[in-house]
Order: structure tokens, then C-alpha cells, then sequence
């Protein structure tokens, strides 16, 4: 699969509520946003980006990416913003035909992310692959077929479907496995305290 036939998608749309409100992507971690530091890990790896968030897009100019808002309203969680990324590289990236997603409250993914992510879907003709640590899936990073658009909106709107895994476990998933030595690649964000602990991996040198 080639890089340039799969769209990228930041989902930032949540509430941050464990974090106080706001914007966590936006929060400071060693001397720059969470949402920088992810931007600059995700660009290379992916085709035409753009960024999924709610409410006001100009606090997000500085990164000149695409904003795009929630396709289905009410903060229907990170399903929504996987089908905004759908529908998003549906009418603005037409060579597409997969999008990657990342969540924005992770400092510290892959470089190598989407390739293991689309090597996983190749080797198993899979529909939708997501990555797992320690165990652990982790759809919120994932890669999905951009011709289930419509599906995924019907069973959203129709349905009422909200979680990421009732999604997934209706297709054949891949997966692609990170290891977590000598910290986990996905290890979020949440809450002040992990903030906090992403400072003191990066000050041991754990991180950069
Ligand atoms: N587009 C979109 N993304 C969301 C939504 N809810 C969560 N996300 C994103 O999904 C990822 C994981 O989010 P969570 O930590 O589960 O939710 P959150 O709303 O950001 O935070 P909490 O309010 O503390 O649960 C983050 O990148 C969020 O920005 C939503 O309603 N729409």
C-alpha cells in the first residue's frame, strides 16, 4: 500500500473532561503542544492530513491543516471522528482509499504506525487494522477502508452505534503489534497526573 493512497485523520474532537476541559492536544510537554509533537510523527507517514475537532477551528491555525468538525453531532466519541476522516478523504482525497487515524492525547507513537498498520491489512486482506500494546488494542489508532463511509454512517445514525470495537467487530481486523520496552508508544494522556509522568519520561531520556 502506498503512501500516498492513504489519508491521515487527527482525531481531537473530545472534551478533554478527564483533563479539566479544553483542549488536552493543545496541553505543553517538554516545550511543545501534544498535538505538535504528534503532528510532526504522523505527516510523513500518511498522504493528504487533516484534523478532526469541534467548536472554534482558528485555535488550531497555527498548524495549517484541515479542520474538519464531527460529521454526526452530540460528541458521539472517536467513531465520529473516524468517519469524519472517511468522508473527509472521500470528497478531498480521491486517490485514497484508506485513512489512517491517530489520537491526539498521545505523545509518543511510531514512526513507523501506518506501515505496520497497512503491512497488517496486506498480509491478512483484512478490512480495518489497529495497533496493540502490551496486550491492549488500540483502535483509536487505526487504518480504515474509506468505501465504508456509508456503512459506518448508517450504523451510527440508524443504530446509534458509539463504540470503536462494536464497529470493528463487525469486519476482519488485523492487527499490528507494538512493543513497549522502553515505553509504551501509545501511552496517553488523560489526566494532569499523566502529564506529569510524560515530563519525567522524557527528563530520564526515556522519550523524546
Ligand atoms: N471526533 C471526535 N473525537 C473524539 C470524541 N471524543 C473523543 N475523541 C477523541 O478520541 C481520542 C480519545 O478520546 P478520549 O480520551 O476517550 O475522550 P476525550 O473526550 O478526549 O476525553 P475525556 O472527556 O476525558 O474522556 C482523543 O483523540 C479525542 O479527541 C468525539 O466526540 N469526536
Amino acid at each position: 500500500m502506498r503512501i500516498e493512497g492513504i489519508a491521515g485523520v487527527l482525531l481531537a474532537g473530545g472534551l478533554s473532561r478527564r483533563m479539566g476541559g479544553g483542549d488536552k492536544s493543545l496541553r505543553t510537554l517538554g516545550g511543545r503542544s501534544i498535538l505538535e509533537r504528534i503532528v510532526a510523527t504522523a505527516r510523513p507517514q500518511v498522504g493528504p492530513l487533516v484534523l478532526n475537532a469541534n467548536g472554534d477551528p482558528a485555535r488550531f491555525a497555527a498548524f495549517g491543516l484541515p479542520v474538519a468538525a464531527d460529521v454526526v453531532e452530540g460528541y458521539a466519541g472517536p467513531l465520529a471522528g473516524v468517519l469524519t476522516g472517511m468522508e473527509w478523504a472521500r470528497a478531498n482525497a480521491p486517490d485514497c482509499r484508506w485513512v489512517a487515524s491517530f489520537a491526539t492525547d498521545a505523545p509518543f507513537i511510531p514512526g513507523d504506525l501506518v506501515a505496520r498498520l497497512a503491512a497488517a491489512v496486506e498480509r491478512e486482506g483484512a478490512d480495518l487494522a489497529c495497533a496493540r500494546s502490551d496486550g491492549q488494542e488500540h483502535p483509536v489508532f487505526g487504518l480504515w477502508r474509506v468505501d465504508l463511509a456509508d456503512d459506518l454512517r448508517r450504523a451510527m445514525v440508524e443504530e446509534d452505534m458509539r463504540k470503536v470495537d462494536a464497529w470493528t467487530a463487525r469486519h476482519r481486523l488485523a492487527i499490528a503489534d507494538f512493543a513497549t520496552d522502553p515505553v509504551d508508544p501509545f501511552f496517553n494522556t488523560n489526566r494532569p497526573d499523566d502529564l506529569a509522568e510524560a515530563e519525567r519520561l522524557i527528563a530520564a531520556g526515556l522519550v523524546r
